[in-house]
């Protein structure tokens, strides 16, 4: 039997586990693969640093670069953009072929990586990048390649599903409840990029470019995370029978000019608590996707942390290994069909608007004013009142706080823009 040298590249959450499953589970991944897969060494920035995961010491090494180029397979699992590009491209130049979980390079810059790989005849596949463990990029890219996918949406973010859930389930306060997720390995090494929504914008700019065959530019997405929910969000939310979740939405529309293209935004989204994705807890993620012939499917499973990704990254490698020893390449990546990025007035949704307001006659005729000034529909309007200092009822000085939900319209910015929207509101 053959063996593939295969050199890791990272051993955090993530990369720990991938280490552990190659040495523990050789045997059944050499006849799975059809060859034996060698880990020959994992790079990391301090070779002496305390690990989770006992592994023997020999093989680490601060040298990423030389590990790189005696490899078969490369396994990058350090994240950010550099030292990880160079070192990918290092790999395809010399020959390897490339598994990888970092979303943020892959959105950034896939295309090139893509070209580089297939020029030099070698794979490079990611499934662990988005939604963990979750099998979703090879469904879109090869079940249902004789299909045209019209709209992939869900939960992608387990750092935020994990938050929303803590403060909903337990009343957890938003920063213990991200401890809590960094602790369990789900967050990024800056979780800033999992509460501000652009983990899950990159994610969706990876589904949207294989779902749509097109090159859709992380820039282009919608998004807004969830720093901004408050526990006085949530509590709304379940009163009403919502739960607020993260999503990620991408879709193929027709534009009002004719035009077809794609749009893609991360927001906070209030559902009915009888909605699938509500019943979406913990780290765990769901993604919908909607094809013509194929209609709805769901996918469901643990999107974040260390053994459920790796699963992901040693599907890959097993991928990977049985190409090289079968010879020829596998999946290529299909940007065949460039679509027009649409943008906000092209997304038909209904908003919810949170308000403090000053409990003093005229401010609710004020406010409404202002939505209808800018041709917005209410749907709903709560109003609760805050009564944490009585004294406050008597001098005047009480505050309330409104929950407005309008109707389905477009989001645009000017008041003028907003005027003219007003067709396309329900
Ligand atoms: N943690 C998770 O649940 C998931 C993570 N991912 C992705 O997998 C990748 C790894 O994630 P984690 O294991 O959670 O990260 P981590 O921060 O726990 O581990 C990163 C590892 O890379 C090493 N590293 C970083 N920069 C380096 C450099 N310049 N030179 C040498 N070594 C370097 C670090 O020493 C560490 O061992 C990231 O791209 C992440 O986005 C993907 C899906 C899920
Ligand atoms: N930080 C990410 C990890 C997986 O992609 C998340 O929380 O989903
Ligand atoms: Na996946």
């Amino acid at each position: 039997m053959n063996t593939l040298k295969v050199a890791l590249l990272g051993c955090g959450n993530v990369g720990s586990q991938v280490a552990r499953i190659l040495l523990d589970d050789a045997e059944s991944l050499a006849r799975r693969a059809g060859a034996r897969l060698e880990l020959t060494g994992i790079a990391v920035r301090n070779v002496d640093a305390p690990r989770d995961v006992e592994l023997p010491r020999a093989l680490f090494t601060d040298d990423a670069e030389t590990l790189v180029k005696d490899a078969d397979i490369v396994i990058e699992l350090m994240g950010g953009i550099e030292p990880a590009r160079s070192l990918i491209l290092r790999a395809i130049e010399h020959g390897a072929s490339v598994v990888s979980g970092n979303k943020a390079l892959l959105a950034a810059d896939g295309p090139g990586l893509y070209e580089k790989a297939a020029a030099a005849n070698v794979e490079l596949y990611y499934e662990a990048a988005v939604a963990g463990a979750i099998p979703i990029l090879r469904p879109i890219q090869e079940s249902l390649a004789g299909d045209r996918i019209t709209r992939v949406l869900g939960i992608v973010n387990g750092t935020t599903n994990y938050i929303l859930d803590q403060m909903d389930t337990t009343g957890a306060d938003f920063a213990d409840a991200l401890k809590a997720a960094q602790a369990l390995g789900y967050a990024e090494a800056d979780p800033t990029a999992d509460v501000e929504g652009l983990d899950a914008a990159a994610k969706g700019t990876l589904l949207a470019s294989l779902a749509f065959h097109t090159v859709f530019p992380l820039e282009a997405v919608k998004c807004q995370g969830i720093t901004g929910i408050t526990a006085g969000d949530i509590e709304a939310a379940r009163d009403t029978g919502f739960v607020i979740k993260l999503l990620a939405i991408a879709e193929k529309q027709t534009a009002k000019d004719g035009t077809e293209g794609v749009s893609v935004r991360v927001h906070p989204t209030m559902l009915p608590r009888t909605h699938p994705l509500a019943a979406v807890h913990g780290a765990f993620n769901a993604v919908f996707v909607e094809a013509e012939n194929a209609g709805e499917l769901m996918f469901y499973g643990q999107g974040a942390g260390g053994r459920p990704t790796a699963s992901a990254v040693l599907g890959d490698a097993v991928t990977a290994a049985r190409r090289i020893v079968s010879g020829g390449r596998g999946r290529t990546e299909t940007t065949g069909e460039p679509l027009a990025v649409l943008g906000e007035d092209s997304i038909l949704t209904s908003y919810y608007i949170g308000i403090d307001a000053a409990d003093q006659p005229g401010v609710l005729a004020q406010i409404a004013h202002v939505f209808a000034d800018h041709g917005v529909s209410i749907e709903v309007m709560r109003q609760t009142m805050h009564t944490e200092d009585p004294l406050s009822l008597a001098d005047g000085s009480a505050t309330a706080e409104l929950r407005i939900v309008t109707h389905r319209g477009t989001e645009l910015r000017s008041p003028r823009q907003w005027r003219r929207s007003r067709t396309w509101m329900s």
